[in-house]
C-alpha cells in the first residue's frame, strides 16, 4: 500500500461511518504530507536539558533519566557532546552500554575533531549542527557558507563510513537566508543523510513560517526532517505541530521543556497536543501513564516545581470549577474536556468548595459522602455553601461540614417536647417567664 493510501485508510478508519465521532482536529484527508499520525521523538533532556540554568546531572541521574525515557517510549535519546567534558564522554559511553530500546545519539559541532570522538562512544547516530544565520556566522563561528558546506560533507562522509546514523542541522534556521539553507540541505541530502534538521534557536518562528519552511524543504530533500523549537515566544508546541503537518517526521523534546533560556518543546505538552490529533498512534506508541513520574524525576533533578498550568500534570489540569462546567462534566466529561485524564493515569476533579459551585457538583459530593438528600435539599445546602463562599475561601472540609450539619439537622428526630408559648418567653433568673413575674 502506498503512503498516500495508508494515510487515507487511516483517516477513513478513524472517522468511521459516524461523522459525529470524527476527530475535528485530525489530519485533513487531502494532506498526505502530514506526519501528525506518524512522528518520532528525539528526547534531548540529557543534551539541550543540560543547558537549562539549574541542570547538573550526575552519571547515576543521567542513567535513571535515560531508562525512564526509554520506558516511556521515546525513539531517540540525544546526549551532550562527548567533547564537552571528560565526564560527558564517559557518561555517553555508559548510556550506550545500557542496551536501551531507544537509539542513542550525541550532538556535536560540524567539525572532524568532534566527529572522531563521537563515533568512538558507541552511539547509534551523530547529530551534527552548525550555525547558518548571519548572526551566528559573524559572531559565533565566523565561517562562510562555502566553509560550512565543505566541513559538512567531510563530517557526514566520515560518520557514514562508520555505519551509524547521521543528521545534519543548521542552527538559527529561521534567521538564515533561504537560498543558503536550500543549497546546504540539497548538498547534504545528495551525499545521503538520515535526517536534516532545522532549529529555531532563538524561538522567533511562528507556526505559519514553520509550515512554509518545512514544506519547501520537503520538496528539495529526500530524507526525514527533524525540528527543534525554542519556546521564547510561547510557540514551541504549536510550531512542532505545524512542522509535522507540513511533513517533518521528528521533533526534539525535553522533559518539562527544559533547555537553554526557557527551553524547547516539552514532551508532556506535545503528547497532549498529539493525542488530540491521533489518539490511536499516541496511545499505542508511548506509555502515557509514565509522564507524571518522568516529569517528577526531572523536576527533582533540576530542583523546579511542576508548573501549575503544565499540560496533563499541572495540579489543576483536570480540575473543573464553575458550577455550569461541573454539571456538564458530570453528565459527559467530553463536554468540557479534550483530554481524558485516565489516558495519562490522572484523575478528574470537580472543585466544589467555592462560591461558583452549583447544586450538581454538591449533589455529587453528597453522594461521595454516602449521604442521602433530595434535589431540593441539595439546592438548600448549596445555597448555604455559596453564602459562606461569599465571605471567605472554602476548603473541602468546610463544605463537608456544611453538608453534614445540614444532613444531621434534617434527619435528627425531635426529642425535645414541643415548646409552649410560655417556653418562648424570656426566662428570668428564677426560671419563670419574665412577663409572668411582672404580672405577679
Ligand atoms: N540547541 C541548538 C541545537 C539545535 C540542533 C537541532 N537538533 C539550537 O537550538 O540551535
Ligand atoms: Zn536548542
Amino acid at each position: 500500500m502506498t503512503a498516500e493510501n495508508q494515510a487515507f485508510q487511516k483517516v477513513t478508519e478513524s472517522t468511521g461511518s459516524n461523522p459525529i465521532q470524527a476527530n475535528p482536529y485530525g489530519p485533513n484527508p487531502s494532506d498526505f504530507l502530514s506526519n501528525v499520525g506518524n512522528f518520532q521523538l528525539i528526547d534531548s533532556t540529557l543534551r539541550e536539558g543540560e543547558q537549562f540554568a539549574n541542570a547538573f546531572f550526575s552519571t547515576e541521574k543521567k542513567i535513571e533519566i535515560a531508562k525512564a525515557l526509554d520506558a516511556f517510549g521515546v525513539d531517540y535519546i540525544e546526549l551532550t557532546s562527548p567533547v564537552a567534558s571528560e565526564q560527558s564522554r564517559k557518561d555517553c559511553e555508559a548510556i550506550c552500554k545500557l542496551g536501551l530500546k531507544a537509539k542513542i545519539l550525541t550532538h556535536i559541532r560540524c567539525h572532524m575533531d568532534d566527529a572522531k570522538v563521537a563515533v568512538e562512544t558507541g552511539v547509534d547516530g551523530v547529530d551534527v549542527v552548525i550555525g547558518t544565520s548571519k548572526f551566528l556566522r559573524q559572531y559565533s563561528h565566523g565561517k562562510d557558507m562555502n566553509y560550512i558546506a565543505k566541513s559538512a560533507i567531510e563530517v557526514i562522509e566520515f560518520v557514514k563510513s562508520k555505519g551509524i546514523e547521521i543528521r545534519f542541522s543548521s542552527e538559527d534556521s529561521f534567521r538564515s537566508d533561504l537560498v543558503d539553507l536550500l543549497n546546504i540541505y540539497k548538498t547534504v541530502s545528495k551525499i545521503g543523510v538520515n535526517r536534516i534538521g532545522i532549529a529555531d534557536t532563538v524561538g522567533c518562528a511562528n507556526p505559519r513560517q514553520v509550515y512554509e519552511l518545512v514544506r519547501t524543504l520537503k520538496s528539495v530533500v529526500n530524507c526525514d526532517i527533524e525540528c527543534h523549537f525554542h519556546n521564547d515566544t510561547g510557540c514551541a508546541i504549536a510550531n512542532a505541530y505545524c512542522a509535522l503537518e507540513a511533513g517533518a517526521k521528528l521533533i526534539d523534546v525535553c522533559v518539562l521543556g527544559i533547555g537553554e533560556r526557557n527551553g524547547i518543546v516539552p514532551i508532556g505538552g506535545l503528547m497532549a497536543r498529539m493525542i488530540v490529533a491521533d489518539p490511536d498512534y499516541v496511545k499505542s506508541k508511548y506509555k502515557l501513564h509514565k509522564i507524571r513520574d518522568l516529569e517528577n524525576l526531572v523536576a527533582d533533578a533540576v530542583e523546579v516545581n511542576i508548573p501549575f498550568n503544565n499540560p496533563i500534570t499541572g495540579f489543576c489540569a483536570f480540575t473543573h470549577k464553575a458550577g455550569i462546567h461541573a454539571k456538564a462534566i458530570l453528565a459527559n466529561p467530553s463536554t468540557y474536556e479534550i483530554l481524558d485524564p485516565h489516558d495519562f493515569g490522572m484523575k478528574r476533579y470537580i472543585h466544589f468548595a467555592n462560591r461558583l459551585t452549583g447544586w450538581n457538583a454538591i449533589k455529587s459530593r453528597v453522594d461521595q459522602l454516602n449521604l442521602s438528600l433530595t434535589d431540593s435539599e441539595v439546592k438548600i445546602v448549596t445555597a448555604k455553601i455559596k453564602k459562606m463562599g461569599d465571605i471567605r475561601p472554602l476548603n473541602i472540609d468546610d463544605v463537608d461540614s456544611i453538608i453534614k450539619d445540614y444532613h444531621a439537622e434534617i434527619n435528627t428526630p425531635t426529642l425535645i417536647p414541643k415548646k409552649t408559648k410560655a417556653d418562648e418567653e424570656p426566662l428570668d433568673i428564677s426560671g419563670e417567664p419574665a412577663t409572668k413575674k411582672v404580672k405577679k
